[in-house]
Formats: structure tokens, C-alpha cells, sequence
């Protein structure tokens, strides 16, 4: 499990623990792990060149104390001070140990660049000189290894204003922040290494979670050797219409991949022929009128892909809501919920996946305003309309009432073309009727989506079909070979 924290969380922890230790202690401890992380992205230290972006405040103090640990074990470091003071003890010691100032030319003689302009402490969109610092190091051909965040990076939620620093390696300290696994932050951060501080014992409870793969291993349902399809887990889907049939095939493909016991389909002539030839795993159940009379027992509903929005899906969404199983509502079924708030009333749990357009119309909140703060809307959404909130995106984020925000990683952005996102409620769908939760039914479903359109993609273009097609394969890949029985 990854765990992270929001600025204030850290500087609450750091207070506490600053207060046990003499002064300057964490900074050298942040430092030395800074540069022996510099080392080993250098490999060879001695002669080497490395040009520090130094702010005004402790992010450049960090950087300026692992710069001099690097001089003295003989590289040749050079410090660009772009703020308007800088840390004195620090550059104090960096000049000690034979480490000299220079302009910002010396960011393209670097082998290594470390971004020590802001840390935590950073407010708004980068102001000049780091601004055009940020960009010269990302145009410059040497890697940037980032001080606890990347530079233009809002630690607390992932979130940039105008320019960023894009590093190799981020080395933060004494816990991962927020804003490095939530993209456009997460993407920025490059690989992550935490350097312990001490500061564990002061941390709360996480602001936001990632799971690993080994989270989502352990958290996936297995079929036991005495189980039957119908303990396996039954999901129901009602999607597709006459007029689309393909969100139909996509969400019932997506259930019977992830490990669903049996999926019973419901609809009318046409997806129904749809699904028939393509999954005749199915038990389909031909509609002649909006009504699940006799449609079977499930454990768990999927509505609304390609459903449409008219009498019929209304009905249709209606009494699948009725039912006393969880329910899982997407795309279509959204734009139904929210005209109609009501319809959410019941007992039993409640998903719901929208992208950031569909919460737009969920909560009221502008589409570019919930981009620019997934966590915040996510998080609000879900407390608003007492459900579970799957917001899909780069980074997908799974949010419930009173539990950490689960941030989901595995993506790729060929994931963002059509059909994608009714595999998705199919997965999660199957995961639900095997008995997870809401939260973890999201979020790993999440997770094995992602890891499918990885491997559906391999760096190229993807169909959705494909995605589904990879499910297996992306819960191979968790839960290894061995464990296959
Ligand atoms: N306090 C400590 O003992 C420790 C601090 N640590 C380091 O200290 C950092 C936090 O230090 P600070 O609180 O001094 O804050 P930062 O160094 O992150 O940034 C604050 C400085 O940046 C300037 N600034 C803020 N926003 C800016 C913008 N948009 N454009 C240009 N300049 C901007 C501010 O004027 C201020 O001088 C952490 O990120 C971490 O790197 C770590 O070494 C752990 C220990
Ligand atoms: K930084």
C-alpha cells in the first residue's frame, strides 16, 4: 500500500518530530538521502557534474547540504540561487566543501540537475526565475532528480499551474506527498523514493492510498475449490439499446473476464442478438417491456452503459435501484440519477464511475474545475450523495465517505477512447457480485483495468474488446502463475 499525506499533514508531523531533535537534524537526514540517491543515478560521482536549482526556502536547503555532500566526495557542483535568499547554513556548508555558484548556463553542462526550488512550501503557478529554471532543465538533455516534489507540483493534490519540473526521480521526504500519485503531479514525479526522516510515528491517518499490485493480489476473490458459478458471484447488466449495442457487449465481457460466476443480461432485440453471438456465456434475458420480471436472482447490478435516457431506461434503472444488491450505475444511468437525485434513496450500496463530465452533471461542479481538482470532487461527490465515487481519468480516483481516497496509477492514456469505460463498470460489476465492497470493488477494478489496457496497448492504440480480452492476463499477472488452480 502506498500511502500519502497532504502538506499540512507532513508539516503537522514534521513540527511534532522537529521539536524531539536538534536543530538542522532532519534536513541532514533528508539530505544524505538525497545525494546518495544522486549517486546512484550518477554512478560515478567523483568528476561528475551536477548543477542544483536552489529556492529560498528548506527544499533549497535540502538541495545545498546533499550538494556538499556530493562535492566532497568530488563532483564538481555548481548552485543556481534563484530566490531572493537562500538558505545560509546550507550554503554555508555547500561552499565549505567546494561547491560554487553559477548562472543559469549551468544547467546544460549538467549530468545531473536536482530541483531544490520549492518543496511543500510552494503557493500558485511558479513565479520567475524558476519558471524559466523549470524549463531549461526539462529542455536540457541531463535527468532532474526532484526535491520531495517536483518543482510547480502542488503537493497536496497532484495539481499544476503553468510550468512543472518533469523529473527522472523524485526523493521525498519521510512520506510520499498527495500530489506524486495524483497526475498531472504523479506523471511529473518520475520514479519516487522515500527517504525515512523519522517522522513515521507523528504521521495520522493517510490523506490518499495506492494499491500496489500485491494490494489488489490479496484483495481479489478466488474461487474456491468447493465453489459453484452461482457463489462465484452473478452480476447482472442492464446496458445497450437498440440504438447502442455495443456498451452492451463491452460491460457483460468485462464482467464474465474479471471472474464473474455468471452474468444474466437483460435488454431488448438487438443487443440482445448482440450479446448472444459474442458471449454465449450469457444467460440473456429478451425485454419485451422495461421490467426484470423474471430476469433471476444476482449479487450485483450494472447499469447504464449505452442504456439511454428515455422511459424505457428510466424503468429500467428504477428497478434495478428497487433491488437489495449492490448496484453499480455508469454513463447513461448517470445522466438519469442526476435528473432524478431521488432515484439514489435506497439501502444497499451504491457506485457510481462517472468521467469528470458526468459528475459535472451529478454535482453541478464545472467539468474543468473537477479536472483540476479530482481528489477534491471525488471526495465531495461522495459525501454529497452517500455513494462510492469511481471518477475516471489518468489518475482514477475512488472515493466513499470517511475512508482515504484510493488513487489508481496502472493506466495508460491509449485508455481514453470509446468503450473503455463500459468494460470498466463489467469489472468492477464482477468484483461486486464476488462480494468486495463498494471501495474495493473500485478500486481494484481500477487497477486490473489499467493493467489490461497496458497490455492491450504495449505503447500502441487500443479497442476497447481488447481491454476486456487482457483482463485475464492483467490477473495472471498479479497473482502469478502458481496460484492459478
Ligand atoms: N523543515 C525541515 O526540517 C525539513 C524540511 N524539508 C524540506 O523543506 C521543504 C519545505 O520547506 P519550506 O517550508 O521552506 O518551503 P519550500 O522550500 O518548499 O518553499 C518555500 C519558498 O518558496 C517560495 N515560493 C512559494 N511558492 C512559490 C512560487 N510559486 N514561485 C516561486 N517561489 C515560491 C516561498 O517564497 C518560500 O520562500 C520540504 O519540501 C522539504 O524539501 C525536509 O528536508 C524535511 C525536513
Ligand atoms: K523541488
Amino acid at each position: 500500500m502506498r500511502i500519502a499525506y497532504t502538506a499540512d499533514q507532513i508539516r503537522a508531523a514534521e513540527h511534532q518530530l522537529m521539536a524531539r531533535l536538534p536543530e538542522g537534524t532532519l534536513m541532514q537526514r533528508a539530505a544524505s538521502g538525497l545525494a546518495a540517491a544522486c549517486a546512484t543515478m550518477l554512478g560515478k560521482v567523483y568528476g561528475s557534474r551536477v548543477t542544483l536549482l536552489v529556492g529560498s526556502g528548506d527544499n533549497g536547503g535540502d538541495a545545498l547540504y546533499a550538494g556538499a555532500l556530493l562535492a566532497r566526495r568530488g563532483a564538481r557542483v555548481e548552485a543556481v540561487l534563484a530566490g531572493s535568499r537562500t538558505h545560509e547554513a546550507g550554503l554555508e556548508a555547500f561552499l565549505l566543501a567546494g561547491g560554487r555558484e553559477a548562472g543559469a548556463e549551468a544547467i546544460e553542462r549538467a549530468d545531473l540537475i536536482v530541483d531544490g526550488l520549492v518543496g511543500i512550501g510552494v503557493s500558485g503557478a511558479l513565479r520567475e526565475p524558476y519558471w524559466g529554471l523549470a524549463r531549461a532543465a526539462n529542455a536540457a538533455a541531463a535527468p532532474t532528480v526532484a526535491v520531495d516534489v517536483p518543482s510547480g507540483v502542488d503537493a497536496s493534490s497532484g495539481r499544476v499551474e503553468g510550468a512543472a519540473v518533469e523529473a527522472a526521480l523524485t526523493v521525498t521526504m519521510g512520506a510520499r506527498k498527495t500530489g506524486l500519485l495524483v497526475d498531472p503531479g504523479a506523471a511529473l514525479a518520475g520514479e519516487v523514493e522515500l527517504v525515512d526522516i523519522g517522522l513515521g510515528p507523528y504521521l495520522p491517518d493517510p490523506d490518499v492510498v495506492g494499491l500496489t499490485g500485491a494490494d489488489v493480489a490479496a484483495l481479489l476473490p478466488r474461487p474456491a475449490a468447493e465453489s459453484d458459478k452461482y457463489r462465484r458471484g452473478v452480476v447482472g447488466v442492464v446496458a445497450g439499446s437498440d440504438q447502442y449495442t455495443g456498451a452492451a457487449v463491452l460491460a457483460v465481457g468485462g464482467a464474465l473476464l474479471a471472474g464473474a460466476g455468471m452474468v444474466r443480461y437483460a435488454g431488448p432485440g438487438e443487443p440482445v442478438a448482440q450479446v448472444r453471438s459474442r458471449w454465449p456465456e450469457a444467460v440473456i434475458t429478451e425485454l419485451e417491456r422495461p421490467s426484470l420480471d423474471g430476469v433471476g436472482r444476482v449479487q450485483a447490478w450494472v447499469v447504464g452503459p449505452g442504456l439511454g435516457t428515455g422511459d424505457w431506461a428510466r424503468e429500467m434503472l428504477a428497478q434495478v435501484l428497487a433491488s437489495d444488491v449492490p448496484v453499480l450505475i455508469d454513463a447513461d444511468g448517470l445522466t438519469l440519477v442526476a435528473r432524478e437525485r431521488d432515484l439514489l434513496g435506497r439501502d444497499a450500496p451504491v457506485l457510481v464511475t462517472p468521467h469528470a463530465g458526468e459528475l459535472s452533471r451529478l454535482t453541478g461542479a464545472g467539468r474543468d474545475e473537477i479536472e483540476a481538482d479530482r481528489l477534491k470532487h471525488a471526495r465531495g461527490a461522495a459525501a454529497d450523495l452517500g455513494v462510492t465515487v469511481l471518477l475516471k481519468g489518468s489518475t482514477t480516483v475512488v472515493a466513499e465517505p470517511d475512508r482515504p481516497v484510493r488513487v489508481n496509477g496502472t493506466g495508460t492514456a491509449w485508455l481514453a477512447t470509446g468503450g473503455t469505460g463500459d468494460v470498466l463498470s463489467g469489472v468492477a460489476g464482477a468484483l461486486l457480485a464476488q462480494g468486495l465492497g463498494c471501495y474495493d470493488a473500485g478500486s481494484c477494478a481500477a487497477y486490473l483495468h489499467g493493467l489490461a489496457g497496458r497490455i492491450a496497448s504495449s505503447g500502441a492504440p487500443l479497442h476497447a474488446a481488447g481491454v476486456a480480452a487482457a483482463v485475464p492476463a492483467a490477473i495472471r499477472e498479479l497473482t502469478g502463475r502458481s496460484a492459478s488452480r
